[in-house]
């Protein structure tokens, strides 16, 4: 039986961050951990493959209501796939998996290569650049285009500062927060009006994009979306796409740690850089967990669960479990290798659905995990191999990465000088 304690423990979780699952385990000297949330709501914090395919059974676990208000109204916005059970989630979940899991997101890929080589031009002229805000530019280009999403090359530096804000600002009470919220007000307002131009044919879009293809859905009573709602599922393929630009951050961050990986990306092995893509996905901190509410009294690990209790999955406890990774916090593109990573024979090892976590476990066709994680590994190798292959000075900064803040960020966003996109360092 495992302590519960009494007083809400919001505060807490918002002061330690990432850390603050990981060590109530390590007091607990245990996997499942006790604690209260969301006005003193009955938690459970749980760890490992087992525990996920816990959470992930809908008969134990469900999202609809049970995610807070302040991260809906923020990251996800009213209405999203995230927040549906059941026939709903299970109609609104087979668009994403048509848009997102299929060959459309080569062309993706491809727009952002080109913008990538673009603004590396234009950062060779310039003194400085920081990386994350210019990563975040090259993704809203590049997802904007695919998506059929109309932007003007003028916007792009300011609807790369919304998306970014919409995943900057959910887990705080600072003034990012309150920024995201009205950030989300104006642009699904902005896209609403977007989707019904779509739907009167004042606009018209490619066929299979996704502006297209949101604006057509029909929910699983058969209904159009709310533009509002339309305008959501829109948002929730363009701004994680934008939040690529984090991983970037963080890539950026392994290869001035640990510059013995740049030789072996910069050959363009495609099995490495995704090996490398895994490894920045599973180091470093970005989702903290998931979570839904109880829908009956269930059991688990031999504790009760009241119904209504929260169930909280720890994605970077889970990324760093020495039992699922040992040595968890090495950083080693070659744990994701066969052949022990040898140059030249490896490819990617078989990942398991409920081992490597950072965008949630399972099936991503039949339950709630991401079905933007090919995408994201895909755009990821492809940034690394170039950000590789680009020359540059890290200048005198703070690339400290603190636990406490949610998300989760190089405290510099990454300043690089001396930009020369010809490789030479
Ligand atoms: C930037 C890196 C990304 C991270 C860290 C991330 C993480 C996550 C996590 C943790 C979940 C929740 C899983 C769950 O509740 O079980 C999720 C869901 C989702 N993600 Fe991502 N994601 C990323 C990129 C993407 C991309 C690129 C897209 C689309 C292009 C995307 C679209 C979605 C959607 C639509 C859902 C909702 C799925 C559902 O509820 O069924 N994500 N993601």
């Amino acid at each position: 039986m495992v302590r519960r304690p009494r007083l809400d423990q919001s505060i807490p979780m918002l002061a330690q961050g990432y850390a603050w699952l990981p060590d109530q385990r390590r007091t607990a000297g245990r996997a499942t951990v006790h604690t209260r949330l969301m006005l003193a709501r009955q938690t459970l914090g749980v760890e490992g493959p087992a525990g996920a395919r816990f959470l992930y059974d809908e008969d134990h676990v469900r999202r609809s209501g049970a995610l807070p208000e302040p991260v809906v109204s923020t990251l996800f916005g009213h209405g999203a796939v995230h927040t549906l059970d059941g026939e709903p989630h299970r109609v609104r979940k087979a668009m994403f998996v048509q848009l997102l899991m299929g060959e459309g997101i080569g062309d993706l890929v491809d727009r952002a290569e080109a913008a990538w080589d673009d603004a590396a031009r234009r950062w060779a002229g310039e003194r400085r650049i920081v990386l994350m805000d210019e990563a975040a530019r090259v993704l809203t280009r590049a997802v904007c285009d695919w998506a059929a999403v109309p932007v003007t090359d003028e916007e792009v530096p300011a609807l790369a500062r919304d998306l970014t804000a919409l995943v900057d600002g959910f887990a705080t009470g600072a003034p990012r927060h309150w920024r995201a919220r009205r950030v989300r007000q104006r642009r699904e307002a902005w896209l609403a009006g977007i989707v019904e131009e779509v739907r009167s044919g004042a606009r018209t879009v490619p066929a299979g994009s996704v502006l297209g293809v949101v604006s057509a859905h029909r929910d699983s009573e058969g209904e159009l979306l709310e533009p509002r709602v339309a305008a959501v599922e829109v948002l929730n393929v363009v701004r994680p796409t934008v939040a690529v630009s984090w991983f970037v951050g963080f890539a950026a961050h392994a290869l001035h740690r640990w510059p013995e990986h740049r030789e072996r990306l910069r050959s363009g092995e495609p099995a490495f850089a995704a090996a490398f893509a895994h490894e920045v996905r599973r180091f470093y901190p970005f989702a903290p967990f998931i979570g839904g509410r109880a829908p009956r009294e269930v059991q688990w690990d031999g504790e009760m669960v009241p119904a209504g209790s929260m169930v909280l999955l720890d994605l970077f406890g889970q990324n760093h479990d020495p039992d699922l990774f040992p040595e968890p916090y090495a950083f080693r593109p070659e744990r994701f290798l066969t052949d022990g990573g040898s140059a030249g024979t490896s490819a990617v090892r078989q990942i398991g659905p409920w081992e490597l976590v950072p965008q949630g476990a399972g099936d991503p066709r039949s339950g709630h995990r991401c079905p933007g994680e090919d995408v994201t590994v895909a755009l990821l190798s492809a940034l690394a191999v170039r950000l590789a292959c680009l020359g540059y000075t890290v200048p005198e900064q703070d690339l400290t990465i603190s636990l406490r803040r949610i998300p989760a960020r190089p405290a510099s966003r990454v300043v690089l000088s001396d930009v020369r996109p010809d490789g030479q360092r």
